[in-house]
């Protein structure tokens, strides 16, 4: 797809806290530090949010492609924040500002309540170009490296017709597939943990072969590398309901309805109402537990929904969250009824997964290993995080919507006392809700680390003209949902390919001179 996840995920726009960054940087990444990177995320932003307090604007651009503002939120937006509030954490305007810390409302890759993708804010504008050519429903099945010089030449993909093709590279070939793809090309293409590749008979320069074949070659990867290694991702509990007593909230049923017709001439005209909402997503809170180590590094991310999974009565949410019907059932109390969930979900959790492949053959999907919850670590942080969102349901702003904690026991938990903390680790792990923000499996390191899989200014180890710009180059994962700092890494790739053109143009330049 066209923009890759940032056409169909919930746009919500959050860059991460700067310790993320300084982090990375202090793994051994020069120039991925948070005063590094900022000019980067300033410059791919149109940023058209009112109401920042003066000390954020520094942190933020105008003259970006990509649009980030307010949409539609409901009455369950104050609530959030003034129950926040008397708990003692702190209304921040802006998480992309100055701190991240605090309870807020999102924003949003949008303008005039328009979703804008990473396609349509940086490759419509330059469609035209004649030397951009884009191939649809196109897969890259490997990239081609010269087996004598360890040089990536170009990348072979599967035609529509099924028959391959190849396309040369002058210069670089870039691999932004992803963090479950990038690893599956590079694995295709030879690159990866000896062991895997050998597995799956993959041969260095002739493509695919059984494992007969390659031992009769006395054929080894081209390099080997902990490619699919360290996956993180960012998985909470889902489940968290509030039913109100009276209609608040993203009430989805009268946007059922032909009552929903005033709402979409609202929509055209304006950009706003809840047509424009994020699939109802509205706050998001970043705090700490008592196992967090520094308070401006917060622990848990609280996103919160002003709806329930049955609002909508079983409709669209259920089938996009893949729930059970069993599972689904256990909600069934809440159908067409108002309410709002809190989805929290530890930050920088510690579990590792990783992608293996399922096959020689890049149409097979690769498998993925998650290993959610398998640190104990990201199991107490995520419990505590759950306590709090009980807490926030019991706060005077919630109870004058008259918000009532959905108490059914989850069907794989029933034998066990609600609530305890065997309850909700039972629940965590029954009702995983995965966010879709992922990062890691192609590691950016220094050559000292052994999980690196690229450089620090992502090159791929041990093979020439060969990088990676996506969210599997993330060491660890950002403090936040994951696409702002896609967008960043993608400025940072943009600047590192060109300098390194400049240098080469320079480098011939100086020989032809002597
Ligand atoms: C449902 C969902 C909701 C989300 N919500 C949010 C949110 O609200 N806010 C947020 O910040 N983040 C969100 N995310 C996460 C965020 O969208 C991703 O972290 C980010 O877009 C990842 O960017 P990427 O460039 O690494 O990879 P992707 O966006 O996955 O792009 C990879 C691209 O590579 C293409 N590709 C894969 N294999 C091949 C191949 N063999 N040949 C050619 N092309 C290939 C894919 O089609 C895709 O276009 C969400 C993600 C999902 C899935």
């Amino acid at each position: 797809m066209l923009g890759g996840s940032s056409s169909l995920n919930g746009g919500i726009y959050v860059r991460g806290n700067r310790k993320d960054y300084d982090n990375w940087a202090a793994m051994g990444n020069p120039g991925w530090s948070f005063d590094d990177i900022l000019p980067l995320f300033k410059r791919a932003e149109n940023f058209f949010v009112k109401d920042v307090p003066e000390g954020d604007a520094p942190y933020h651009g105008t003259g970006g492609y990509f649009p980030v503002s307010h949409t539609y939120v409901t009455d369950v937006l104050p609530a959030f924040i003034e129950a926040g509030e008397s708990l003692g954490f702190p209304y921040n305007k802006d998480y992309n500002g100055a701190s991240q810390r605090g309870f807020s409302r999102v924003q949003v890759a949008a303008k005039r309540g328009k979703r804008y993708s990473t396609a349509r804010a940086y490759l419509k504008p330059v469609r035209h170009r004649r030397n951009l050519h884009v191939l649809l429903n196109t897969p890259v099945s490997r990239i081609v490296i010269d087996e004598s010089t360890k040089t990536a030449k170009g990348i072979e993909y599967l035609n529509e017709d099924g028959s391959r093709r190849f396309v040369s590279a002058t210069r670089e070939v870039i691999l932004s597939a992803g963090v479950v793809a990038s690893p599956q090309i590079l694995m295709l293409s030879g690159i990866g943990p000896k062991k895997e590749l050998e597995k799956h008979g993959i041969l260095m320069l002739s493509g695919i072969g059984p494992k007969k074949e390659l031992e009769k070659h006395g054929i080894q990867p081209i390099v080997d590398l902990p490619v699919g290694e360290n996956l993180q991702s960012h998985a909470g509990p889902g489940g968290l309901y509030f039913s109100f007593t009276q209609k608040s909230g993203l009430f989805v049923p009268d946007l059922l309805t032909t009552d929903f017709l005033p709402e979409l001439e609202n929509y055209l005209k304006t950009g706003d109402g809840p047509l424009s909402s994020p699939t109802g997503f509205e706050g998001v809170a970043f705090v700490n537990t008592s196992h967090a180590a520094d308070p401006d590094w917060p622990d848990i991310e609280l996103l919160m929904g002003a709806l329930t999974i049955a609002t909508d009565g079983g409709n669209f949410y259920k089938r996009r969250i893949g729930l059970s019907d069993e599972a689904w059932e256990t909600y069934s109390g809440l159908k067409y009824r108002g309410g709002f969930g809190v989805y929290p979900h530890p930050t920088r959790p510690k579990s590792r997964g990783k992608i293996l492949l399922r096959s020689a053959n890049i149409l097979d999907h690769p498998i993925i290993i998650g290993n959610y919850f398998k640190d104990p670590d990201d199991v107490k942080i995520t419990i505590e995080a759950i306590r709090l969102v009980l807490q926030l349901g019991e706060q005077p702003a919630f109870k004058k919507l008259g918000a009532q904690f959905y108490k059914q026991s989850l069907p794989g938990c029933r034998h066990l006392e609600q609530f305890t903390d065997e309850y909700w680790e039972c629940h965590i792990r029954q009702f995983t809700y995965l966010h879709w923000h992922d990062g890691g499996t192609c590691k950016m390191g220094p050559p000292s680390d052994p999980g690196a899989v690229v450089d620090p200014t992502l090159r791929v180890y041990g093979v020439k003209q060969l990088r990676v710009a996506d969210a599997s180059i993330m060491p660890v994962m950002v403090s936040a949902n994951c696409m702002a700092a896609c967008i960043m890494i993608g400025e940072k790739a943009s600047d590192l390919i060109k300098s390194s053109q400049i240098l080469n143009t320079t480098e011939r330049a100086t020989a032809e001179l002597r």
